[in-house]
Parts: C-alpha cells; sequence; structure tokens
C-alpha cells in the first residue's frame, strides 16, 4: 500500500496559503516523483527523532547544549566524502570546545543530510538586464544563470533523498564506526590549516582531552563508552509535497513523522501560524524548531505552542532567534518573560548569522564574524538576566577554507570575498572561523553557568 495513504497527517495543509513553494512546470511529473517516494524507505526512524526529543528537552532545563551547523545550501554534487567529512569534523571539534570548556554535553545537530531547498527574498533574480526564476536550492532548481537552469524541475527532489541518504549513511558510519570516538580528538585536525590561533589553542584542547581519557582510563573507567556519539540531522521543511511524501505512520504508536530527518524546522519566510507550513508540522510526531526573526510577536508565539504542541511535550519544540546583533537585546526579552509566563519550557537556540546577512562592495553577500559574536553575546545576556540557560547555537558553517564571512582568526576583509566564496546561498563561517566561534560561546556557558549557581547572582527563575 502507498504509504502516504495511511497518512492523513501528510495532507491537511493542502489547500491552506503555502509560502515559498516552487511554480513546478509540469504537475503530472511531480506526482510521479512523490509517489516514488511515497513508497521509498524512511531515512531516520521514529525512535530516533524521539531520542532527539529528549535530548532538546534537557538543552531547555540547561542540561545540555544544542550545537546545530552545516551549509546554508547543500549541492547534489557536494555529497563528497571530504566534504562531509570536513564539515563533521569541524561539527565534533566545536562539540569538544564547548563540552570542555563547559562541562555540558553537547547535543550534535547537522544542517546536513536534506538541507536543499532555499527560501528566497525575491522570486526573480536580474543580472544585467536578464531576469530569471531565484535559485530555490538545488531541491528545485540550478544556480548557473540561465532560463533552462533555473526551471523548477521536480526530479530534483528523487535527487535529493538519493543524496541525503548518501550523506546520512556516511554520517551514521562515522558516527557509530569509531571516527567519532573521543580518543582521536587530535585527529579531528588533520587536513585543517594549521596557522591559525584557533587551530593551535585546539591542539593544546586536544592534548588536554587525552590526558583527561589517560586519567580516566587509569581509574576503571571503560573507554568503549567514548567510542560511538549520537548524531542527528536536520533541514528547513520548506517543500511540503517532498516531505509529506516521506511521512510515514509509526506502526508502533500510530503518530506519523517526518521521515527527511530526525528534527525540521520552520523558517522565517515561512511561519505564518494559519499557513500550511504549521498546519503540516502540527501533524507529525518529530521535534520541530521555528525561526524567529525581530518581527515575531508573543502572540505568534502563544500561536506556534497552541497549534504544534498543545500538550506542551518536553523538548517537542525549538525557537531558533535570528533577530540580528541590533535587536536581539530588545526583540528576546519579551518573547522569553511571555513564554515564562505562560509555563512554556521550549528549547531557545541562537541562529547569530540570519539577522546580521549584507551586501559588501563587490556584491557578496556576507556577514561579519564580530557582528555574530555580538549577538550571540546578545542572547546569552538576555538568558543570564532572566535566570535561564540558553539553548544552543545554530550556524552556517563548512569545513573547508573559504572566504565568505568577514572577520575571524584570519582576519579575512571584504577584498578577499572573490578568493573563496563557494556558498550556493549564504556565506558560511570557514573551519577556522567555527573553531574561533566555538571557543568564544565556551568562554560565554562558562561565564553563565558560574552566575546561575553563585547564589549573590542569581535572581528567580520568571
Ligand atoms: O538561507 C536563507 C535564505 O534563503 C536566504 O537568507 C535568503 O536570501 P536572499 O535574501 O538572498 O533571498
Ligand atoms: C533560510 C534560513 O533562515 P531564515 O528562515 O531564518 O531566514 C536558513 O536557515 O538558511
Ligand atoms: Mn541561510
Amino acid at each position: 500500500m502507498n504509504p502516504m495513504e495511511k497518512s492523513t497527517a501528510a495532507q491537511t495543509w493542502r489547500g491552506l496559503p503555502a509560502a515559498q513553494q516552487p511554480d513546478w512546470p509540469d504537475r503530472d511529473v511531480l506526482r510521479r516523483v512523490t509517489d516514488d517516494l511515497a513508497t521509498a524507505p524512511p531515512l531516520v526512524q521514529a525512535a530516533e527523532c524521539d531520542r532527539l526529543r529528549s535530548r532538546l528537552s534537557e538543552a531547555a532545563r540547561g542540561e545540555a547544549f544544542v550545537l546545530q551547523g552545516g551549509d546554508c545550501a547543500e549541492v547534489l554534487g557536494g555529497a563528497t566524502a571530504d566534504s562531509i567529512q570536513g564539515k563533521l569534523k569541524t561539527l565534533l571539534q566545536m562539540a569538544a570546545i564547548l563540552t570542555h570548556g563547559a562541562s555540558v554535553p553537547v547535543v550534535k545537530i547537522g544542517r546536513m543530510a536534506g538541507q536543499y531547498a532555499k527560501p528566497r527574498s525575491s522570486p526573480t533574480e536580474t543580472r544585467e538586464g536578464v531576469t530569471l526564476p531565484s535559485y530555490f536550492g538545488d531541491a528545485v532548481n540550478d544556480r548557473a544563470f540561465t532560463a533552462a537552469a533555473r526551471r523548477p524541475d521536480p526530479a530534483r527532489l528523487r535527487a535529493v533523498y538519493d543524496a541525503s541518504a548518501a550523506t546520512l549513511n556516511l554520517v551514521r558510519a562515522f558516527a557509530g564506526g569509531g571516527f567519532a570516538d573521543l580518543h582521536r580528538v587530535h585527529a579531528w585536525n588533520q587536513g585543517f590549516l594549521t596557522d591559525s590561533p584557533a587551530a593551535g589553542r585546539y591542539e593544546r584542547l586536544a592534548t588536554e582531552i587525552d590526558r583527561t581519557m589517560a586519567f580516566m582510563r587509569a581509574c576503571g573507567v571503560d573507554p568503549r563508552q567514548l567510542h560511538i556519539t549520537e548524531f542527528f540531522t536536520s533541514h528547513e521543511g520548506l517543500l511540503l509535497d517532498y516531505e509529506s511524501a516521506l511521512t510515514r505512520e509509526d506502526e508502533a504508536t500510530g503518530r506519523s513523522y517526518a521521515t527527511s530527518a530526525h528534527l525540521l524546522w520552520i523558517g522565517e519566510r515561512t511561519r505564518d501560524p494559519d499557513g500550511a507550513h504549521v498546519e503540516y508540522f502540527s501533524r507529525v510526531a518529530n521535534p520541530v524548531a521555528i525561526k524567529l526573526g525581530p518581527s515575531t510577536t508573543a502572540d505568534d508565539l502563544l500561536a506556534y505552542v497552541d497549534r504544534i504542541d498543545p500538550q506542551r511535550l518536553p523538548g517537542r519544540l525549538s525557537f531558533v532567534t535570528r533577530m540580528g546583533r541590533d535587536r536581539v537585546r530588545d526583540v528576546l526579552p519579551v518573547l522569553m518573560e511571555k513564554a515564562a509566563a505562560n509555563g512554556i519550557r521550549a528549547c531557545w537556540i541562537t541562529d547569530p548569522m540570519h539577522g546580521n546577512t549584507f551586501t559588501a562592495d563587490g556584491g557578496y553577500k556576507t556577514r561579519r564574524f564580530d557582528d555574530v559574536i555580538d549577538e550571540v553575546k546578545g542572547f546569552f545576556e538576555v538568558h543570564k538576566a532572566l535566570g535561564v540557560q540558553p539553548g544552543g547555537i545554530h550556524v552556517e558553517l563548512t569545513g573547508e577554507d573559504v572566504t565568505e564571512c568577514l572577520g575571524g582568526g584570519h582576519d579575512i576583509g571584504v577584498g578577499d570575498l572573490a578568493r573563496s566564496y563557494d556558498s550556493a546561498c549564504d556565506p558560511r563561517l570557514n573551519h577556522s572561523q567555527s573553531l574561533d566561534l566555538a571557543f568564544l560561546v565556551a568562554e560565554m556557558l562558562q561565564d553563565g553557568r558560574r552566575a546561575l549557581h553563585d547564589p549573590a547572582l542569581t535572581r528567580t527563575r520568571p
């Protein structure tokens, strides 16, 4: 039987306003592709999604910290072993820095194995007098600026599923097959530039971790416990035809799950509380995140909870705030206070990138590393004032030595952007900027935890 027929959850969004959906030129081809996907094996299992929900509830309570990161837009030709391994190693290094610095377990979530669809500010792009549809991610069209490349092609959805499966296969092999073993903490630094201050600092930290593990072994702790790590996948749940086709009912519980990734998020441009995206995600049992930009109101927040998490299930709903460095300190407290006043214990995660994008001379979309840090600082300050622990950080990054964001250890300038700008959409932190960020966040976490455990500095929780 076609699994889609079993899951009404996958269908109730139809007929509601669905923002940012492609104008597929041939609906019959779309139908053939989604019917095919509806019989394809699920990429993730319900139990894994439930486990992530439980980890997110720990982060919401301040007992863990989320690290979510990867490309702005994965590209089909980019699912190579080197590129996937580079991102994984970067995330593992950042997680080691955060865990070591803040003595808190890190929940590792890739923006990987499915992050192929992009919402855009404008449906069209004009270059030298020629106007074509914008690039909406490899799930929809191709970024080359020709009419043929920009034509939406539903066959891409199957290619995205296949690339996601291949990526996830490698991720699972790395996470469970010894590569993520904490004993390899030095090896994760291999293959990257070693001349940055962050790389040197990382080497010293890795040596310290090695020493700690030797100590633990001497104390009789079983080193096999450090052999495997948990790693989850996530992407923006943008293309509802794709997500619906991959929705499956869990036989054990009868609940429906989006099986394209463990966690899906609703983007800033598709978070209309009465829209199709919120409706779809209200019907699946995965942990769900919502991006909140500076225009988010306290009423929006309550509507999301009513629609998506009426039972207030711990870990079900996370808020990824992307306010911009100059708005976070004003907008976030209003939302968090409203949440607290209504007994809402969501996991609050900062995305310090999407509110800080601008176009530099030369036409490159970029972000300043210092702005990114400032938004994280603002996010931490707001939490400190409210007496709660931040839930995590969400960033666009790559293991490659790209020059897409300004500043950081190598002090990338506007003139450097052209040298190695490879992103299909938004500018990503490169490897050394990612480690720089992790060290700074580890320090902020450490300070925050110290303050929270210091009775003289602790306010009553709102
Ligand atoms: O990644 C996010 C969005 O797709 C992106 O920020 C939108 O960018 P645009 O304003 O160039 O369309
Ligand atoms: C589109 C994105 O973000 P936002 O919805 O916050 O703009 C993104 O994360 O790439
Ligand atoms: Mn982006």
